[in-house]
């Protein structure tokens, strides 16, 4: 361990870093260190004699777990990590569980059930097949549950004949997951909480097993959780709790800046420390956050002010429509990479609002070959679909790739069964041919039925006549037309239909695929008409060669140094996080903040809309490029885009020298001394 692991904390971050005797609380705005006087903790509490499984650190999210993992292990060495118990609330939640379960009534084998599972058992409850219903049930029953209700409870509070019926079906829901030894997410806080409560015995073994408590993001966490929280710490309270009301982004999930009003009330010993230097952006970043977020009413005044003087403006990017916005962020990335040296694809990310915005920039960063991750979110090209689609381009480009062939075969499948390919690829490896080759082979008949060879054959042909009608299908539209034939001949929308639980799922999927399909057309060239109806005039490609492109992009993409890739992410996942290069997109109304079609925006949701934009602008460090839709897509069809309001917040045009007060000071002196010993040294030269 490094000989005093706070050497590189300011004052403040030290005081909240040595103050152990007692509850703490560091309120502050963003990038001010406040999830590193969490990590310097740590390393300090193992100084003052703490075991290290005695020192438990609560996390928002599992990412977020394993990176202040990484950084403990940095600063105490990987033996002293190793016994830290760090992690989110729900892992805890599951640790407490597995020891003590028997005591609120679960077996020792129990099972935690995901979302899907809960849907299954929400429509079992509700007598239901309506998926949409159930959803709704889901999200009612677990924002009751986040707010410490049981079912009785729930129904005394119901607002409305729907939400009585939420309460009903929440009752046989809990008596379902009692039946099958089951829990759900919600469970995993409520049920430990409910243990701590109730039986002081394991309340005592816990609060002498986590003796230290550490909890960042705290202005995220729920009513249940923070009763939780209470319970473990017990009379002793000790624990510092780190948070920003600024941040807090997820009251839509029953989070509650209530529970940062109550902390001094129910601990009045509670040592609160604000912290006010930003180590993380440039003074025009950090001005564009705070004149965004001054616009919400406070709950805590706070002051953010960095050193690291104006640097570059904050650039507002107006595109024409998605496509267009996700080239010019490709751009910014080349051209920021092209002017400065040593800038890794790592320093980059992509926010948005909404999972869906990913894909369009996942497709211009595939076409331009540059490496990213969809963090927290699945790639628009893992998606199953896309991947079926990607098997049979592929193989059209090399017939001999068998992954490809395999997946090609059996999506949608065609009645050629497991046995036969099975036969098929031994044949294939005994002669050390692809399964394509060996599919055409006269001895075939040695191993397999005419019929199946007949089946096989059949497959074969088809590959055969869509790569002749590829190789000689140049243009977008007339690209467009062969795929959507080729779909149709191998049924695949039916089998998107066959293979997915409910319609909208399927639809989903298929939704997908024409995406791709255009996608892929497009670059097929010809007359393109583009997002509002303008055209031009690309060379054109045939499909075969469009495919063969494709193919090298996919398999660069899949080789891609893994660590050295820009990450596109949503805003709500990219909290506690930092990027060098932050490109903030489809900053629209609409989009951010986000307004369904049937919503009426509450003061409070525009608030925490408002907070989301503040999280996104506070990630950059060096670069922010926030972006504005001229005109964007709605259930495929174009509507004018409006710019947020929160970019008139920001005041970009204004300011640009506001100094920090300290800086201003210091040049001052600086000044007034040069001037002394100016007119110091003019004295002296008098005769
Ligand atoms: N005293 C310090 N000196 C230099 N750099 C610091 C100091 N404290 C924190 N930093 C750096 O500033 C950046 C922001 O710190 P950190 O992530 O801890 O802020 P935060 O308050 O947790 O932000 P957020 O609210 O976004 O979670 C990090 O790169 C961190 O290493
Ligand atoms: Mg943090």
């Amino acid at each position: 361990m490094s000989a005093d692991p706070a050497a590189t904390l300011n004052p403040a971050q030290l005081e909240a870093v040595h103050h152990l005797h007692g509850p703490c609380l560091v309120i502050a705005g963003a990038g001010s260190g406040k999830t590193r006087v969490i990590t310097t903790k740590i390393a300090r509490l193992l100084q003052a004699g703490y075991q290290a499984k005695h020192i438990a650190a609560i996390t928002f999210t599992n990412k977020a777990a394993q990176e202040m993992r990484e950084r403990a292990k940095a600063m105490v060495g990987a033996r002293a990590a190793k016994d830290l118990a760090i992690s989110t609330f729900h892992s805890l939640g599951v640790r407490l569980l597995r020891a003590e379960g028997t005591r609120v009534g679960l077996k020792e084998q129990f099972s935690i059930l995901d979302s899907d599972d809960v849907l299954g058992v929400l429509r079992d409850a509700g007598g239901t097949t309506d998926a949409n219903q159930a959803r709704s049930w889901q999200w009612t029953i677990s924002l009751w549950k986040n707010m410490g209700l049981n079912a009785e409870q729930a129904m005394r509070a119901a607002k409305d004949d729907n939400e009585r019926v939420a309460a009903v079906v929440m009752g046989r829901y809990q008596e379902r997951l009692a039946a099958y030894q089951a829990v759900d997410f919600d469970d995993l806080i409520s049920l430990p909480l409910k243990l701590l409560t109730e039986d002081a015995e394991a309340r005592g073994k816990w609060q002498d097993q986590l003796r230290y408590v550490l909890v960042d993001e705290y202005q995220d966490t729920n009513a249940v959780q923070y009763e939780l929280l209470k319970q473990l710490v017990g009379e002793r309270a000790m624990f510092t709790a780190v948070g920003d009301d600024d941040q807090s982004i997820y009251g839509w999930r029953g989070a509650t800046i209530e529970n940062l009003k109550r902390l001094p009330v129910d601990f009045p010993q509670l040592k609160v420390i604000p912290l006010e230097q930003n180590y993380r952006s440039t003074g025009a970043i950090l001005r564009a956050a705070n004149n965004v977020i001054a616009t919400n009413p406070k709950l805590f005044q706070k002051k953010l002010w960095s050193e690291y003087g104006d640097g570059e403006p904050v650039a507002l990017v107006e595109a024409d429509g998605e496509e267009h916005e996700a080239e010019r962020a490709v751009a910014r990335i080349q051209a920021i990479r092209a002017n400065a040296g040593a800038v890794k694809f790592s320093d980059f990310a992509i926010l948005y609002r909404a999972n869906h915005q990913a894909r369009i920039f996942e497709q211009a960063l595939r076409r331009a070959e540059i490496p990213y991750k969809v963090s927290g979110g699945q790639s628009f090209f893992d998606k199953s679909e896309i991947k079926d689609l990607c098997a049979w381009l592929r193989l059209l480009v090399n017939q001999d790739d068998d992954p490809a062939f395999l997946r090609a075969i059996t999506t949608p499948k065609r009645g050629i069964g497991h046995q036969t390919l099975g036969s098929l690829s031994q044949f294939a490896g005994k002669w050390k041919i692809s399964m394509y080759e060996a599919l055409f082979s006269d001895s075939l008949i040695t191993v397999l039925s005419k019929k199946a060879i007949g089946s096989l054959h059949e497959f074969g042909r088809y590959i055969n006549d869509f790569e002749y009608r590829a190789r000689n299908t140049a243009g977008a539209e007339e690209a467009k037309a062969l795929m959507l034939e080729w779909l149709k001949d191998i049924g695949y929308e039916q089998h998107l239909y066959d293979n997915e639980e409910n319609e909208k799922a399927a639809a989903a999927r298929w939704n997908n695929v024409l995406d791709f399909i255009d996608w892929v057309a497009k670059r097929c060239g010809g007359q393109i008409s583009q997002e509002g109806g303008a055209t031009f005039e690309e060379p054109k490609q045939t499909v075969l060669q469009v495919a063969q492109t494709i193919s090298v992009i996919l398999s660069l993409a899949e080789r891609g140094d893994e660590q050295d890739q820009v990450v596109l992410t949503t805003l709500h996942a990219s909290k506690g996080l930092e990027w060098p290069h932050v490109f903030l997109a489809g900053v629209n109304e609409g989009l951010l903040p986000f307004k369904a079609d049937d919503e009426e925006m509450t003061p409070q949701r525009l608030e925490e809309e408002r907070r989301l934009m503040y999280v996104g602008i506070t990630r950059a460090r060096t670069t922010l490029a926030v972006s504005t839709l001229r005109r964007r897509k709605k259930a495929r069809e174009m509507v004018m885009g409006i710019p947020s309001r929160f970019i008139a917040e920001m005041k970009l045009n204004e300011g640009g020298t506001r100094e920090d007060p300290r800086e201003k000071l210091k040049k001052l002196r600086e000044a007034f001394a040069a001037k002394g010993a100016a007119s110091a040294a003019a004295q002296a030269e008098k005769p």
